[in-house]
């Protein structure tokens, strides 16, 4: 065979930069289908197909996307279990990106619920069963030293948003370890399917310090470091260390979530970490922003201010604390004092009501801000009684708390319950919808973590909220990301939590939806995307430069394109150079 020239060998690479993939060298027909951001499958015309080298690879029918999407959702309704649903969704995200999103973005109600909460819950119970491809990150504790190596061997350079966990706190099942890693992986999936982030931006990560749960860690088919957790000095030294490594590796705008990270580490490292590096953490921050817009809601609806309310949170840990973090800048802003906002709100722990006066070790420092100076109570009935709260918010973990008793009291006391059973997933929350209903004789403005379906009760039907942080998170790190914001302060939170209440409209009132209806996520993210920005630059935190006239137009510009004619465009380009 006679050798290529430099130059033939050149025009033969195609080399695809500037959209949204980037691919080098000699590559055959078949690696470009294996590319699943390039990948079309069946929509490659004939013309690319001979062009790429894949004609005879492909049966000779060229289907749309939309045909292709109407394809794949029948295949996904076939399909009667939920987990393997999960993994339906994951295969097809590592074949075919773009219908993987496309069918997110056509059929995100019934689709959503499989490769986020409450499905992904399920699939960190299974994790050993669902690993099949390597979509997520995962670095160990014995990594230390060499972060950055292990982070060299992701695929995408350019990446700009991380999300992270080590399993801590897996949803409401407590230490997974690295069984959590279906966590970051569903949570980068929201940064595109409502955010619009381009999917190669995106880098879930599980960091493996080791699991404390030894009932996870001793079943023979556990994928971590049989270890327990390390000490807080090697772990601290350990995320210090993987933080210089994405600053080094990906630049100081690099965005990371922090996901599920175990209590007594989350507050330390958002304390450390929140004025240095690009980062948030999603259960403290971002389950205030969702809380504050739905309990807006529910405060225009009773007709009341946020003053006249009393909120009783049951779990004082990351969300607990990030809420009460936010309704106490909220209550203040309506003009309460810094003592009369913090009489507004009461929390309860494992160990009962929190007060001052408890044994030593047994008021972690988040809550002395909220610890009541009072006797103790231990069971939450007694809270109820003693405080008669208007607001009842469980973030604990613990199914089935909202008992008969408690929710009647919660009836006892107001015209308009407002009581929000947020814990996830579904097997967690405090109580179900239907409870709350029957037991409150349909008075209550209920939200639920996770979707419920439907609610009939009295012969009404009743859409329930699902107030979860995915109306905030995937909108702030667009946002974030398009700007290169340098820090993301306390009023990024509150200005993505009034972005979401004033989407909310007299509609979504009158039928007591507390947010705006789940067909709207995307709508939600796009608007607090350009609020963030909008922000960013008034407040010099964005990195680019120059401002940009039309914001509006210029998150607009970042958004991932759905159609394959995105894709197409730039190799067809250089093939024709
Ligand atoms: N809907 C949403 O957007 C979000 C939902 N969540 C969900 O909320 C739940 C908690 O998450 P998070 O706050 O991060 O977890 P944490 O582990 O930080 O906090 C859990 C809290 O629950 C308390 N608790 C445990 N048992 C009881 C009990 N029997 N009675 C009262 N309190 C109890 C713990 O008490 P102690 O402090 O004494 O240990 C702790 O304060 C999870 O299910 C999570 O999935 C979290 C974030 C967002
Ligand atoms: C919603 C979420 O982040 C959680 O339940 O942990
Ligand atoms: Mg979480």
């Amino acid at each position: 065979m006679p050798k290529k020239s430099k130059k033939q060998k050149k025009q033969n690479e195609l080399n695809f930069t500037g959209g949204d993939m980037y691919v080098q060298g000699e590559i055959s027909g078949l690696m470009r289908l294996q590319n699943k951001y390039f990948n079309k499958d069946t929509a490659f015309t004939i013309e690319e197909r001979q062009l790429l080298g894949i004609h005879g690879l492909l049966p000779p029918v060229v289907r749309s996307i939309e045909d292709q999407v109407e394809l794949c959702f029948m295949q996904f309704l076939d399909i009667d279990e939920d987990l393997t649903r999960y993994t339906y969704m994951i295969r097809l995200g590592a074949r075919n990106t773009r219908l993987f999103y496309k069918l997110l973005a056509m059929h995100g109600d019934k689709c959503l619920p499989y490769v986020y909460t409450p499905t992904v819950g399920l699939a960190c119970l299974h994790a050993p069963y669902v690993f099949q491809l390597p979509v997520v990150l995962f670095i160990t504790i014995e990594d230390k030293g060499h972060v950055y190596n292990v982070l060299k061997n992701w695929p995408q350079a350019d990446v700009r948003a991380i999300c992270v966990t080590d399993g801590g706190r897996a949803l409401g099942f407590g230490d997974l370890g690295v069984h959590g890693y279906p966590i970051p992986k569903g949570k980068v999936t929201l940064y595109t399917a409502l955010g619009g982030v381009r999917p190669h931006y995106c880098l879930p990560i599980c960091l493996d310090v080791g699991c404390n749960n030894p009932q996870v860690r001793e079943d023979p088919l556990y994928m971590g470091l049989k270890r327990e957790r390390p000490s807080r000095a090697e772990y601290d030294e350990f995320v210090d260390e993987f933080m210089e490594a994405v600053v080094s590796r990906y630049g100081p705008h690099c965005l990371v979530q922090f996901e599920d990270i175990g209590n007594a580490d989350a507050f330390r490292l958002l304390t450390k970490y929140r004025f240095k590096y690009t980062m948030f953490n999603d259960d403290i921050q971002g389950a205030g922003v969702v809380a504050l817009a739905a309990i807006t809601a529910a405060v225009n609806i009773s007709k009341s201010k946020l003053e006249d309310h009393r909120i009783l949170f049951q779990g004082a840990g990351e969300a607990a604390l990030g809420m009460a973090n936010l309704l106490f800048v909220a209550l203040k802003t309506e003009g309460l004092d810094d003592n009369e906002a913090r009489s507004r709100i009461w929390l309860r722990d494992s160990k009962g009501l929190v007060v001052y006066d408890r044994p030593p070790g047994h008021l972690g420092e988040y809550k002395l801000m909220f610890a009541r100076k009072r006797a103790a109570i231990e069971k939450l009935e007694d809270c109820v009684r003693e405080f008669k709260p208007t607001i009842l918010i469980g973030v604990s973990a613990q199914y089935g708390a909202f008992s008969r008793e408690v929710l009647e009291l919660m009836a006892l006391y107001n015209k308009r319950p407002i009581i929000f059973a947020m814990s996830n997933p579904s097997s967690k929350a405090e109580c179900t919808a239907e409870e709350a209903f029957t037991y409150t004789r349909g008075k209550c403005l209920f939200a639920s973590g996770s979707p419920s379906p439907m609610l009939d009760y009295a012969g009404k039907k009743y859409h329930i909220t699902q107030v979860n942080s995915l109306y905030g998170f995937p909108g702030i790190v667009m946002g974030a990301t398009a700007c290169c914001i340098s820090r993301l302060p306390p009023a990024i939170f509150i200005v993505a939590s009034h972005t979401i209440s004033n989407l909310c409209t007299d509609d979504d009132y009158r039928h007591w939806r507390l947010l705006p209806p789940l067909s709207k996520l995307t709508l939600c993210a796009f608007e607090i995307a350009c609020n963030v920005v909008e922000y960013a630059y008034k407040s010099k935190l964005a990195r680019r430069k120059p401002h940009p006239t039309d914001i509006r137009a210029f998150v607009k510009h970042q958004m991932y394109d759905l159609n394959y004619e995105a894709a197409t465009k730039t190799w067809l380009q250089e093939y024709e150079k």
